[in-house]
């Protein structure tokens, strides 16, 4: 199976917003990084700036939601048409009512994990999610170094995906990079978040497709 590779606008400049959606269309997604200054110590953009960016991305949009109670704010981002969009478990009061909601908005609907959040938690509920976002780094901020010991993870949800027999997907996001990226796939990954080493490339396509053929040869 191909990987998915969703580079992180975090990276781009902001400025450019629409010449660095062009540099990444040959990418699966485009993920967008919400955050709110209060579940992260950093400020993005909300809602407003999403629907621009959904308006003028060629391809779809995989929200994620650094935020304090996603279940109140959540639902505007599906109701825009983002293709998913994935809340944080430490931050919402009822993952499964949330992802109830966020699914009959026609979105994909995703659960992020914290590096310090045990997975436990979650493997029974899988079949209630589309995809699963496993933190290489302590959400925030990009450029920051790959969390190899978050892996086990993984693993654990590959095997409880299998045993439900539930197809979710697995995104790692952070630190992801032609060195990295071959150890998240071997753990189960097979969707990718990169933002610095995409945007911080001079041909950001060649990055894409490096990244890409890194992650295929170790995707099961
Ligand atoms: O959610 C986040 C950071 O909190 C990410 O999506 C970053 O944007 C990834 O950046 P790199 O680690 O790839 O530079
Ligand atoms: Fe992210």
């Amino acid at each position: 199976m191909a990987a998915r590779i969703n580079p992180s606008i975090l990276s781009a400049d902001f400025v450019n917003m629409q010449r660095d959606l062009e540099r990444i269309a040959s990418a699966d997604y485009v993920h967008v990084d919400v955050m709110d200054n209060h579940f992260v110590p950093n400020l993005t953009f909300g809602p407003q700036m999403v629907e621009r960016v959904q308006a003028t991305s060629p391809v779809p949009l995989d929200v994620h939601l650094m935020i304090d109670d996603p279940d109140r704010w959540a639902p505007q981002y599906a109701e825009i048409g983002c293709f998913s969009v994935t809340f944080h478990a430490e931050a919402a009061t009822a993952p499964v009512t949330l992802a109830r909601t966020l699914r009959k908005l026609g979105a994909r609907a995703g659960i992020a994990l914290s590096p310090k959040t045990d997975v436990g938690a979650y493997l029974e509920l899988l079949p209630e999610f589309d995809q699963v976002l496993v933190m290489t780094v302590e959400p925030g901020f990009g450029g920051q170094k790959f969390l190899p010991h978050v892996m086990s993870k993984l693993t654990r949800l590959r095997e409880a995906a299998a045993r439900l027999g539930t197809d979710v997907w697995l995104e790692v996001d952070g630190g992801v990079t032609e060195e990295t990226i071959g150890i998240a796939a071997d753990a189960g990954a097979d969707t990718f978040v990169a933002g610095s080493s995409v945007f911080g490339a001079s041909d950001a396509a060649a990055a894409i497709e490096g990244l890409r053929s890194a992650a295929s040869a170790h995707v099961h």
